[in-house]
């Protein structure tokens, strides 16, 4: 499965799709291979322009070391573009990294993914190519995605060839620039092996070859579906633990490192918390569960079913358990929300466990302070379906914890921004209204000098 390699390059790359993935991939490439021009396109022109923004701490996707990669090939061979069809004409690869929500209706609503960004990329591809190129699939695709790929590039004029490749990506967000210079593997799928050899050389530049696998086009497809299921399991397996441990008095802290140290096991991913949240693992296991129906394989679906099931449970139950802490009711209450985005250093919200719960507390009638580093104001209006106001079922941001904490009743910390970990609990708990909470979802809070400050605290997984 493995390959060494020494085929020749590609000269140009596009790359449709300017989002979390597309942007910071195709700078790494560019990064680490010079002879190759990189040129990401997208319909959103704003978007492009904030690709294109000469200040740096204004790219459209917040990742760590991001800027300094981009500072150093941007207008040297990495280029953000509209120009869709000039891009895809002039490169010998494309790249398809388009969005592959959920289905929002008709076959298959609320599980299967929607392909029709797929579909109409790889079409402008039909159109816009010359001679042959290289098509890979970069987005997350239903298994058998290719075949229709590759029936929508066949179907073009004549003159012009197709390979197509399936090369899912693994990277997670917060993480992203060190998850592709560093990865655990680089997944290739396809039935073209010149193809195969030409992508596994552009990785073979900052990859070994023994981390670069080739398979055939559905498991490179069907693996990316079942790493992020078999993730995403091991967060409502330790999150319906955690919940266990409250009701019996262990602690999931303590049994997280016991079977963690346990090397069948891993102390990875074992990080008890509100629910999973992000663009990709409902997705995907949602569209594994339809697959899995569509094959007529019901206990499979059902099985990987209850993983989400679970996911959402846990974060109405965290809602719930802060109403009835305070008393039964939070109309009217401030509660001050530490972190809003899906998990820290990311301004992604997308699935976000804040939204589930600020969602829940605005419909007991709460006012949430909210507070996070770098989610806008106007991205959490969007999630929460209502503007920023004042008075019973309202939210505003707020610039610091401080500020949240003004005469509220108690403290949700919802994502693992590093700054909350080291918090001044006695300046804080003077400023809230007493008997005081904090709700610490994360498991990150000083929790000793959260109490000492005089605040009753609940911390997840704590019985
Ligand atoms: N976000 C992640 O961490 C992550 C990680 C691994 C895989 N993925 C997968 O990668 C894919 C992309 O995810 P993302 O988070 O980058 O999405 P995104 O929404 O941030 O970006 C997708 C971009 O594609 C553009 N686009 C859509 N159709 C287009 C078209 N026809 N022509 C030109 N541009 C078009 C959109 O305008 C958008 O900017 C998804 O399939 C996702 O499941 C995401
Ligand atoms: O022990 C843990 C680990 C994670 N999480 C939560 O799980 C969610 C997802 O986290 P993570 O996987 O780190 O981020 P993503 O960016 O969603 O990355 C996942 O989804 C990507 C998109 O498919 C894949 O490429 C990655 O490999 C996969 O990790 C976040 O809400 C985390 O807070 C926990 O609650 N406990």
């Amino acid at each position: 499965m493995t390959t060494a390699v020494s085929a020749p390059l590609p000269q140009r790359i596009c790359c449709i799709g300017a989002g979390y993935v597309g942007g910071p991939t195709m700078a790494v490439i560019a990064d680490r291979c010079p002879a190759i021009t990189v040129t990401v396109v997208d319909l959103n022109a704003a978007r492009i322009a904030a690709w294109n923004d000469p200040d740096l701490s204004r790219l459209p996707v917040y990742e760590p070391g991001l800027d300094q990669v981009v500072g150093r090939c941007r207008g040297r061979n990495l280029f953000f573009s509209t120009a869709v069809e000039e891009a895809i004409a002039a490169a010998d690869m494309v790249f398809l990294s388009v969005n592959t929500p959920t289905k929002t209706r008709g076959l298959g609503a609320g599980q299967a993914s929607d392909l029709k960004w797929v579909e109409a990329s790889a079409r402008t591809v039909a159109k816009a190519a010359q001679g042959h190129t290289i098509v890979v699939e970069k987005s997350t695709l239903p298994v058998r995605t290719a075949e229709a790929v590759k029936a929508i590039l066949g179907a073009g004029v004549a003159g012009k060839s197709f390979s197509v490749l399936s090369n899912p990506e693994f990277l997670a967000e917060g993480t992203a620039i060190g998850d592709l210079e560093h990865p655990d593997r680089v997944l290739i799928g396809g039935d073209d092996p010149a193809a195969i050899d030409v992508l596994a050389a552009v990785y073979a530049h900052w990859v070994s070859p023994e981390r670069i696998l080739r398979t055939n086009l559905w498991s490179s497809e069907l693996s990316k579906l079942t790493a992020n299921a078999f993730l995403a399991q091991r967060i409502s397996s330790i999150n319906g633990i955690a919940a266990f441990c409250e009701a019996t008095g262990a602690d999931v802290r303590e049994v997280a490192r016991a079977i963690g140290a346990d090397s069948r096991i891993g102390p990875k991913f074992l990080q008890a918390g509100p629910g999973f949240g992000g663009s990709c693992f409902q997705k995907d296991i949602l569209n594994l569960v339809y697959l899995c129906r569509h094959y007529g394989l019901e206990e499979v679906a059902a099985y990987w079913e209850q993983v989400v099931r679970l996911n959402t449970w846990q974060q109405h139950r965290i809602a719930r358990l802060v109403v009835t802490r305070l008393f039964g009711t939070v109309t009217g209450k401030r509660l001050a929300i530490l972190g809003f985005a899906f998990k820290a250093d990311t301004n992604d919200t997308r699935e976000s466990p804040a939204i589930r719960i600020a969602r829940d507390l605005l419909e007991e009638g709460a006012q949430l302070m909210i507070v996070d580093p770098k989610v806008s104001e106007r991205q959490i209006g969007l999630d929460l379906g209502q503007p920023a106001g004042e008075g019973e079922g309202s939210w505003r941001l707020v610039a610091s914890v401080e500020a949240a904490a003004l005469g509220a009743d108690a403290l949700l910390l919802l994502t693992e921004w590093e700054q909350f970990a080291a918090l001044d609990w006695m300046a804080i708990a003077a400023v809230m209204r007493q008997p005081a909470w904090l709700f610490d979802a994360r498991g990150r809070a000083d929790e000793a000098a959260a109490r000492a400050a005089g605040l009753n605290v609940w911390r997840i997984g704590q019985g």
